[in-house]
């Protein structure tokens, strides 16, 4: 048998059929469903009287538009747009007996947060929805692909998708990390150094020591952003640790099945001579604390460079470069350390999950926030909340002034209440930070959840290593 890598693996194990110009039919093992890409694919389903083909394996959960305060079972808190989807997805997932965790449901959560949570998401499954973050699952050695709503419905109807093969891309970390970098790090500088159309036309898979020494939230948080980086999905070889965080969850497998699925899961790598057609090698204690400092996520330096000037940029990103430092409101030469921020948001499908929220109470125990700064912190699912409360994070997160939220998209993106307002600055630890992405004219500064704790006590971009 020729070598395969584990992304031919997982997709020769799904391919029900092959035309001859290679387009395939996959079939799909989980589809997961928010309220803001599937409205128009139920509405498809039931124009031409077809029902959900799997509802099984069909999960839902009302995330992106959900206010996060506690108030918000007053149906009033959400604008008339966002209320509209909201009972949308109530409705759909009864009349078409699909799994769903509603607003009042402890489980509710963000959708990459709440997949993997409930044993849905497992190693060697095809996993889609309508979201772009998809990318997180394939943290388990899940070919996880983010599809658009014709998709959606297409796959609700049929539990298939029409798909291209991607190209092979290894990205491997070897070495250990120093202290006070974390996976959001990894997964920036990734992207600093293939920028955000580096991976397009590729599946990466993401390898090597620094990769298998973190945790699955740590991987999620890598896979996350795959996205951000052009891929199509990213993936991780599933090992002891994924196996481990599986066991048990609800939906996971159990006994003589749980048996029978790890002898499959345990064929799930790369064969040591799999063909790749790109392959890039970082040093994990080459990477720093980053932040970003532009519009784009590429936009990526070490928390103690300075801001660039666009002359330092080649060709065509110059104009572009100048742009991101106007709407930024950046000086060229001043040090990143310098650069005063006004907000902290600490969640999303990034880094909403019960580590990263420990790292940041690590940086704010007994500390306080800045005067007047606006902090908040939103666990990624009710359960991720509950679990902070239990390990008594939260009073920590209170005692320092941070506000404690429900779980949702949040302040990712300008969906719902939670937004910027022109001209605030973030330090935020979710994963995009285009013009307005969270909020119109608000300005975003991407970085790990410790970095984020520490910027919201000294009020200014801050290398988290000084306060450790
Ligand atoms: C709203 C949704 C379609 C979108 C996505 O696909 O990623 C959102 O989750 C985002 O992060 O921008
Ligand atoms: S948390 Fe942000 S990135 Fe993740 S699904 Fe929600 S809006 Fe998209």
């Amino acid at each position: 048998m020729s070598p395969k890598t584990l992304y031919d693996k997982i997709w020769d194990a799904h391919v029900a059929h092959e035309a001859e110009d290679g387009t395939c039919l996959l079939y799909i093992d989980r589809h997961l469903v928010h309220e803001v890409t599937s409205p128009q694919a139920f509405e498809g389903l039931r124009m031409t009287n077809r029902s959900v083909r799997a509802p099984d394996k069909t999960i839902a959960v009302p995330d992106h538009n959900v206010p996060t305060t506690l108030d918000r079972a007053d149906a009033t808190t959400m604008t008339e747009d966002s209320r509209i989807q909201v009972e949308a997805l109530d409705k759909n997932a009864k009349d078409f007996g699909i799994h769903y965790y509603p607003v009042s449901d402890v489980r509710q959560g963000i959708v990459h947060i709440v997949g993997p949570e409930q044993g849905w998401t497992l190693p060697g499954m095809t996993v889609v929805c309508g979201d772009s973050h998809t990318a997180t699952h394939g943290a388990f050695g899940a070919l996880a692909h983010g599809i658009g709503t014709s998709e959606v419905e297409h796959v609700l109807a049929t539990q298939t998708l029409i798909q291209k093969k991607s190209k092979n891309m290894k990205v491997e970390i070897t070495g250990k990390l120093r202290p006070g970098v974390t996976a959001k790090d990894i997964t920036l500088s990734v992207i600093g150094a293939t920028g955000t159309a580096g991976g397009t036309g590729y599946v990466i898979e993401y390898c090597g020591e620094a990769i298998r020494d973190l945790s699955m939230e740590g991987r999620m948080t890598v896979c996350n952003m795959a996205i951000e980086g052009g891929a199509r999905a990213g993936i991780i070889a599933p090992d002891e640790k994924t196996f481990e965080y599986c066991k048990g969850r609800p939906h996971a497998p159990k006994g003589a099945q749980w048996e029978a699925a790890l002898d499959w899961w345990k064929t799930l790598y790369s064969d040591d001579d799999a063909a790749w057609d790109l392959v890039l090698t970082l040093k994990a204690e080459d990477i720093a604390p980053v932040v970003t400092w532009g519009t784009s996520p590429e936009d990526v330096l070490p928390i103690t460079a300075n801001v660039p000037a666009a002359s330092e940029f080649e060709g065509g990103k110059v104009d572009a470069a100048q742009r991101s430092l106007d709407y930024m409101g950046l000086t060229a030469g001043s040090p990143l350390t310098d650069v005063e921020i006004d907000t902290v948001f600490i969640g999303s499908c990034t880094n909403g999950r019960i580590e990263d929220l420990r790292a940041a109470a690590e940086i704010l125990k007994g500390k306080k926030i800045k005067d007047g700064m606006r902090a908040m912190i939103v666990p990624g699912s009710g359960l991720v909340r509950a679990q902070a409360e239990e390990e008594g994070l939260a009073d920590i997160f209170k005692d320092a002034g941070f506000e404690w939220r429900l779980a949702g998209c949040s302040m990712c993106l300008a969906m719902n209440p939670d937004q910027l307002a022109p001209g605030e600055r973030c330090a935020a630890t979710s994963n995009r930070n285009f013009e307005g992405r969270q909020g119109r004219g608000g300005r975003t500064h991407l970085m790990s959840p410790a970095m984020a704790a520490a910027a919201a006590i000294t009020g200014k971009l801050t290398d988290v290593r000084d306060m450790m």
